[in-house]
């Protein structure tokens, strides 16, 4: 059987949509082993996919693709700045046509189109460990779970300062969002959050009917700082100890964090509280007389991230050290592949240059994908045999000039 790789825009018709986007959602629900979802739910994943490019592979005379994959531009937060970046998502193909290439022939696509768009990396969180190194991503933001014990923690500051607001459905964006945008640029990776995916958030979108509450917290000028998210993950009915799942807290100050928390664990039938997608370097259990009311799970992996366009990607982030090193890339598909100095004699404007000049560093794409956002240190690289390392120290002085301010973390799976 033939096939061949079409792209559509996703299109709501009188709140429906369009038999194209429609066929496209069941697809992809199906290959996810997600429910079939009725008119309803349907419309609420179209408005979801407003502004975003949805990529399906069709096969001669079927009308419902066999695989999917689904892409939008969003900025993404790096050392020093922003870059813009290639989101993707949704890549899932039918049960009866795995390992025939379809998730290579939509991914291969997508990034062609990202290269042409001039857009400098591509960015994506993945359902399983082994699969997107081989396409040049590397493994570049990690993130872990935290459980409060509520009624074990006291916190050191005793009195709450500030003050505390509900926001409803209507309300929630407007005040988040502009709050959203300030906390991200602490944290290399984060991204900002495209319209639909405030609704889903406060919603729960069509995956969690449970209802979710909304707290912002302002100073003592009224200015917003902070705000979370959470739901009842665990009813109190039967223990009378409830968990809470957060699905989002951003700070922009020390002040409105611990607020936030001093929130969650005031809350009356609830003995737990837990966050899946903790950043790795929460201050929770620092804001605490006991620190082992906070128990936390392992680094998980969360960002994958892909160079496309070496000058412009380098070139967007900013660096402490002044230096210049010359990388080689190699990169199968060729986005990345080259010889290139990188200037930071300048550090409000980075040099980056293709060079004739002899490498002090070599690595493939997905290395250089990892090392980006300044998560992973280049000597564990070199060690691991990932990095070669072709002057003495090279790896040591890209650990330098690549360190971040932040911890690298986007708490948004996508
Ligand atoms: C960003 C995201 O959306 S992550 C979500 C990924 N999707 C899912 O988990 C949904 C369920 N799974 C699926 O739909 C499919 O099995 C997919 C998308 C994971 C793989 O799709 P396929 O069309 O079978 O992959 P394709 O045949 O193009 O394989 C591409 C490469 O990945 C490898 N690969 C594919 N699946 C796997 C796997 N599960 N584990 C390891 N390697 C894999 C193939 O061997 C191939 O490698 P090669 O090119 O080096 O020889």
């Amino acid at each position: 059987m033939t096939w061949q790789v079409h792209r559509l825009a996703p299109a709501l018709a009188e709140g429906a949509p369009d038999a194209d986007t429609a066929t496209w959602i069941r697809a992809m629900m199906a290959a996810f082993l997600g429910p079939r979802p009725g008119p309803e739910e349907m419309a609420t994943i179209a408005a979801s996919f407003a502004g975003q490019r949805l990529r399906g592979v069709y096969e001669t005379a079927d009308t419902s693709p066999v695989a999917t994959l689904r892409s939008w531009d969003t900025a993404m937060t790096v050392p020093g700045g922003e870059v813009a970046a290639d989101a993707i998502s949704s890549i899932g193909v039918r049960a009866t046509h795995r390992r025939r290439g379809l998730l290579r022939a939509l991914l291969v696509d997508d990034l062609a189109e990202a290269v042409r768009a001039g857009t400098p990396v591509a960015a994506l969180t993945s359902t399983q460990g082994s699969l997107y190194e081989r396409f040049g991503f590397g493994l570049a933001a990690w993130t872990r779970s935290l459980t409060l014990d509520t009624r074990a923690a006291r916190f050191r500051d005793a009195a709450p300062t500030g003050r505390l607001r509900m926001l409803d459905p209507s309300g929630f964006a407007p005040v988040a969002g502009p709050i959203q945008d300030r906390a991200r640029r602490r944290h290399p990776g984060s991204m900002d959050r495209s319209a639909p995916s405030w609704h889903a958030l406060i919603t729960g979108g069509v995956y969690d009917s449970s209802p979710r509450s909304a707290v912002a917290w302002a100073d003592a000028t009224g200015r917003p700082a902070g705000y979370v998210v959470y739901g009842v993950a665990e009813s109190w009915w039967g223990t009378g100890s409830a968990t809470l799942a957060v699905h989002d807290l951003q700070a922009t100050t020390p002040e409105s964090y611990r607020e936030l928390w001093r929130h969650l664990a005031s809350l009356d039938l609830v003995g737990e509280v837990g966050w899946a997608n903790a950043s790795l370097d929460e201050p929770l259990p620092w804001l605490l007389t006991d620190h082992r009311a906070v128990s936390s799970g392992g680094p998980r992996d969360m960002l994958w991230l892909r160079v496309l366009d070496v000058p412009a990607a380098l070139g967007a982030r900013r660096y402490p050290v002044t230096d210049r090193i010359v990388l080689r890339v190699h990169d199968p598909d060729r986005h990345a592949s080259g010889c290139w100095a990188l200037d930071t004699t300048d550090q409000v404007t980075p040099a980056v240059t293709a060079t004739t000049d002899t490498p002090d560093v070599e690595m493939d794409a997905a290395a250089l994908g990892s090392l980006y956002l300044g998560g992973v240190d280049p000597r564990v690289l070199a060690r691991a045999g990932r990095l070669s390392e072709h002057s003495p120290g090279a790896a040591g002085r890209l650990a330098r000039l690549f360190a971040a301010p932040g911890v690298p973390w986007n708490g948004i799976r996508f």
